[in-house]
């Protein structure tokens, strides 16, 4: 335990509130079309032109500086070892709970780092498409925990990003659905040798339990060179939930296919409180248990108001 008063304890982050990084943009380019922003966007998350301006171009030039440093680190050190081979991707993860707007987040990232001169090919994949299929959960009995450690083929998603990192071509992924809420049977998203790889999802940062053996097992992040934890209160994080299934039940929940399609008829007190029900059955207990621990692993944490703008960023010092 550190006995220090708080001010003299140290600190791995540098924390920043919105103002001052947005100073940090410097002359980075807008490079995004005005309609691009509908794209990008998740259902009820916000992004419009002064958060990509204060938060995400100022971050698009910090990651150019950490890949550009990767990049001749690694030569200096193939050359130290008089070694000849490709480049390896650099990898981004993108964690947080359910609900915060990981997806925009990536998409957004994907589509500034992609304009990068010279163009970098810039690939996202979400570790959706590495839950087990229903039908296994279903089996072990663990449909309600969708999302949990356990509801993940990790050795499935290990197996995928060494591939990635060995160089190998042509890589695999599986794909998930959220209209039919499973696995999407022989589908696959091709990942073939990007410059860059961003992976999304609540599980990014989970170390799991490590071996007293002393043995060799990896964990996701040990294949990331740098993650973005976004952060928000979880008063916030319940609010945005539920307005989102709110949205969904009168639109992608409409669907026959849709596995709440049951839930399309519900009024508004009678999907909240299933919307309520879920979050805190499910997606509450799991950022509780399993992904807001991870917070202190990432390189960057964003953290933002009941908005869903960024109102302030923590850098980990190097
Ligand atoms: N039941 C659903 N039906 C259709 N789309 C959904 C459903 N649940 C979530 N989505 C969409 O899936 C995407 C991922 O959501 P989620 O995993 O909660 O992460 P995040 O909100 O952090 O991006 C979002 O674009 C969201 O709007
Ligand atoms: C699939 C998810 C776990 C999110 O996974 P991620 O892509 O973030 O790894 C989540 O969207 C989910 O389905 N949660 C289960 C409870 C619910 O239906 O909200």
């Amino acid at each position: 335990m550190d006995i220090r008063a708080p001010e003299q304890q140290y600190n791995p982050y540098r924390v920043y509130t919105r103002e001052q990084w947005a100073r940090l943009r410097d002359d980075t380019p807008m490079t995004l079309e005005p309609g691009e922003f509908d794209r990008l966007r998740s259902l009820h998350d916000r992004l419009d032109l002064k958060e990509v301006e204060d938060i995400y171009l100022p971050l698009s030039r910090l990651l150019s500086i950490y890949v550009d440093a990767m990049q001749r680190l690694y030569y200096a050190e193939r050359q130290f070892l008089d070694i000849r081979d490709r480049k390896v991707p650099y990898i981004i993860g993108v964690a947080g709970s359910v609900a915060v707007g990981k997806s925009t987040t990536a998409r957004v990232l994907q589509a500034l780092l992609a304009r990068w001169s010279p163009r970098p090919k810039v690939e996202l994949i979400t570790t959706d498409g590495f839950l087990y299929p229903n039908a296994v959960l279903e089996r072990q009995g663990i449909m309600q925990k969708k999302g949990f450690p356990e509801s993940y083929d990790l050795p499935l998603l290990l197996g995928f990003l060494s591939d990635i990192k060995s160089g190998r071509r042509h890589v695999r992924a599986p794909v998930y659905s959220h209209l039919t809420y499973d696995i999407v049977p022989n589908q696959w998203a091709e990942i073939d040798q990007p410059d860059i790889l961003i992976v999304e999802g609540v599980n990014v940062l989970q170390t799991g339990k490590l071996p007293r053996d002393g043995k060799a097992v990896p964990v996701v992040s040990d294949f990331f060179d740098f993650s973005v934890y976004i952060d928000a209160d979880e008063a916030a994080l319940r609010q945005w939930y539920i307005k989102r299934f709110l949205a969904l039940r009168d639109t992608a929940f409409t669907n026959p296919k849709s596995y709440f399609n049951r839930y399309a008829l519900l009024s508004d007190e009678e999907a909240t409180a299933t919307a309520i029900a879920i979050w805190e059955r499910t997606n509450l207990a799991n950022l509780e248990d399993n992904i807001l621990p991870t917070r202190p692993r990432a390189t960057l944490i964003l953290k933002k108001g009941a908005d869903h703008t960024v109102a302030s960023v923590a850098l980990r010092r190097l």
